[in-house]
């Protein structure tokens, strides 16, 4: 059966927090034979109270179809006797889904899972209170802005209209926020946008409209945005929570670091090294870090110097208090002053990065290591309510988290000033900076008010680096930046165990469950490459029994959040996910990431992968490698596979050698092979603690870049 069939054999299943409901009957082809309409879904289908297992007997799961009309027991004897293809063995195979644990209907929250009960439900009615106050002021801040999946913010949701409901009319989970796009068939909010989702960079599609063109002044097409994100836990515990690091954080030491470019200060050893206030000590010890991680130990000196930096280390290395950290003892030394309620704004620090749920979790880590001090962060995103976001704001901003495109809305709604910006971050800067969202970015640095690269300190950090990437962000940065490289530039994260097999499109559904009723309840994230897919998957491993919920960019952000919150705490040990869910995250005990479409570029493998194997934790990819669709990859991924010391498959080398392209260096957006090094081409020299140093005697290319 190929994919293209899985439409007809999915009946109604039910996913503990997300029920997408496919008749084939409802769907009908728009133009790009892409556009569907999706059928209500009753409440009960939403409601995460009852078990799994009523669910299941109520949900007409057994309702005469071959797929498997069975129960739970005999579905865990099928479970214990199914092969593991490849599959790294030797554990005990789980009874997944079917543990009374499902049964408590357990709360989930998008914060890390730990908070009970605080979901938007119960926060949402209470603090819409004053909505739509900032509305009509229309900023005129047209930014067009390409057909991505990543932060597509309201602008889809204003312009899908035309598409019609793309979602199913759900009935309320109890928040009271029905105007969200609650209203069934007709209430045009649609968007269904595209069949291939790929993220898309450069398409020139310019579909997206910003808010300040009339999003929140609700006077176009489309209803308005109203989710208003629950607000995090606020007690001590809750913003200090945080997983262990893993037996393998100690050979964080053992990667080479590379660092070029000139003067670059040394590094340092421990965090006391750093000279850091005694509040933000304090934070760093609840926060369980006693060791300095190798970007930490170069980042962390070369910014609190006041240097640019563009650092590229393996995912889950801890970048983010790289620079979180460095930026907070900056403003606590300058003697920073509480920022107070003020129409406009004018933050010190401001940090993006290209998907809503990262750009939260980086705003939880800020709030984390500010604890105490009177530094306050706040975060702005799409897919909720505009004037929320301008209500946080206006409180007070120190350090403004933002997605690319909620901030230019923001900016042009004169919410924020640009003038005391001191600190400009790129978080995953290598996407920021490609044709998706570059020209945003451009705007950003060209934006009345905001102070010049000489004026201002421009952080971008990666885990991958793409040469031409590299080039453009010479225009953000002064000349003089420092480049940090630990291990290979763009490597996979060693701690990943690596399994490539060959599988075929019409045989991946079937390899995909037998390696997840061999993972048991252990969480696995499971990447597709369109949204209509994940929709498929999410809702064919239901009918599996096999609990999974699914991101991607056409949910809407509630559901986003929703499903998040059950994959973290394990309510749904399975999540679908697209390229939304690829960079940044971090959630404690991934231990399998599987790729059931290999993503188009290298690079966004090594990000997939990452969202496993975290801070010294091990973990496990398994991707499908389909020969009719992935041969390009085939090059890539061998460098990628024996860079990390993983075994190469032989008939992938026999692919990557048939399909061999004498120098091939990357430049493409298929397949392209990650930078090995600066492309300033520093010189470097190893150091005899096992990190190596350079300065670049000759940064060649400097002027040509700005
Ligand atoms: N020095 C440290 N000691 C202990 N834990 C740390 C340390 N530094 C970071 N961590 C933890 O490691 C995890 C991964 O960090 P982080 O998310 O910053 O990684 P990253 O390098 O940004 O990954 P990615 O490339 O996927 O974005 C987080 O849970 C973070 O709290």
């Amino acid at each position: 059966m190929g994919d293209e069939d899985w439409e007809a054999e999915i009946i109604k299943p039910h996913v503990s927090s997300y029920v997408p409901v496919f008749e084939k009957d409802r769907y009908s082809s728009g133009a790009n034979g892409d556009t569907f309409n999706r059928t209500h879904s009753s409440s009960s289908e939403m409601d995460d109270g009852p078990s799994r297992r009523d669910h299941f007997m109520r949900s007409g799961f057994a309702s005469g179809r071959s797929l498997g009309n069975r129960d739970a027991g005999e579905s865990n004897k099928r479970e214990n006797t199914s092969t593991m293809g490849g599959f790294g063995g030797g554990k005990g195979f789980g009874n997944r889904g079917f543990s009374s644990k499902f049964e408590e209907g357990d709360s989930s929250g998008f914060w890390r899972g730990y908070q009970a009960g605080n979901d938007s439900e119960a926060s949402g009615p209470s603090r819409r209170g004053g909505r739509g106050s900032f509305r009509g002021c229309r900023g005129g801040f047209g930014l067009g802005r390409p057909n991505n999946e990543f932060d597509q913010d309201e602008g889809m949701q204003r312009t899908s209209g035309l598409f019609g409901s793309r979602r199913p009319a759900l009935s309320g989970t109890g928040n009271g926020d029905t105007s969200q796009s609650r209203s069934g068939s007709g209430s045009g909010r649609g968007g269904y946008k595209g069949l291939n989702e790929e993220v898309i960079t450069g398409s020139g599609k310019n579909s997206w409209k910003s808010e300040a063109e009339g999003g929140e002044s609700g006077d176009i097409q489309g209803p308005k945005v109203t989710y208003i994100p629950p607000p995090p836990p606020e007690d001590e515990d809750s913003i200090f929570a945080h997983y262990q690091t893993g037996i393998n954080f100690d050979k964080y030491d053992t990667i080479l670091v590379e660092v070029s470019g000139h003067d670059a200060p040394p590094a340092i050893l421990t965090f006391e090294e750093a000279n850091l206030c005694q509040t933000l000590n304090n934070n760093i010890a609840k926060a369980g870090y006693t060791k300095l991680t190798p970007v930490q130990k170069y980042s962390i000196p070369i910014i609190l110097a006041g240097r640019d930096l563009m650092a590229c280390a393996q995912t889950g290395s801890g970048k983010t208090a790289a620079f979180l950290l460095p930026i907070l003892a900056h403003m606590m030394r300058d003697g920073i002053t509480a920022s107070r309620f003020k129409e406009l704004q004018e933050p010190e620090c401001i940090i993006v990065a290209p998907t809503r749920e990262l750009i939260n979790q980086i705003y939880l880590e800020a709030r984390k290591f500010s604890f105490g001090t009177c530094v306050r962060a706040v975060v702005i995103y799409g897919g909720t309510q505009l004037g929320h976001s301008i209500r946080q704001i206006v409180q007070g901003c120190n350090i403004l988290c933002a997605t690319p495109g909620r901030l230019m809305d923001i900016i042009g709604k004169e919410k924020i000033g640009l003038r005391q910006i001191k600190y400009l971050v790129l978080d995953e800067a290598d996407r920021m900076l490609d044709m998706g969202f570059g020209p945003e970015m451009k705007k950003l640095i060209s934006c009345p008010g905001m102070p010049s690269k000489e004026e201002r300190q421009t952080l971008m950090f990666s885990a991958t680096f793409p040469e031409e990437i590299q080039r453009l962000a010479g225009e953000f940065l002064k000349s003089n930046y420092l480049f940090v490289a630990v291990g290979q530039v763009g490597g996979a994260c060693r701690d990943v165990q690596q399994t490539i097999l060959q599988v075929g499109q019409y045989s991946k559904r079937e390899k995909l469950v037998e390696i997840l009723q061999n993972t048991g309840d252990e969480r696995t994230m499971v990447f597709v490459e369109t949204k209509k897919k994940a929709d498929f998957i999410a809702t064919f491993l239901c009918q599996e029994k096999i609990s999974t919920t699914s991101i991607h960019g056409d949910r809407e952000q509630r559901e986003r959040e929703q499903a998040l919150g059950d994959f973290r705490c394990g309510k749904c040990p399975v999540l679908v996910a697209t390229s939304v869910a690829a960079r940044g995250l971090d959630i404690e005990n991934v231990q399998h990431v599987i790729n059931f479409d290999l993503p188009s570029t290298i690079d966004e493998y090594v990000h997939r992968i990452g969202r496993t194997g975290r801070c010294g934790n091990t973990g496990r990819a398994i991707s499908f490698f389909d020969p009719d669709s992935d041969n390009h990859l085939a090059q890539p991924l061998v460098k990628v596979l024996s860079d990390a010391q993983q075994d190469v498959p032989g008939w992938l080398e026999e692919i990557a050698f048939s399909t061999y392209v004498p120098g091939f260096s990357g430049g493409s957006t298929r397949g392209n092979v990650f930078a090995s090094v600066d492309t300033r081409k520093g010189k470097s020299t190893l150091n005899t603690t096992g990190f190596s140093s350079s300065q670049a005697s000759n940064p060649v290319d400097d002027e040509s870049w700005d």
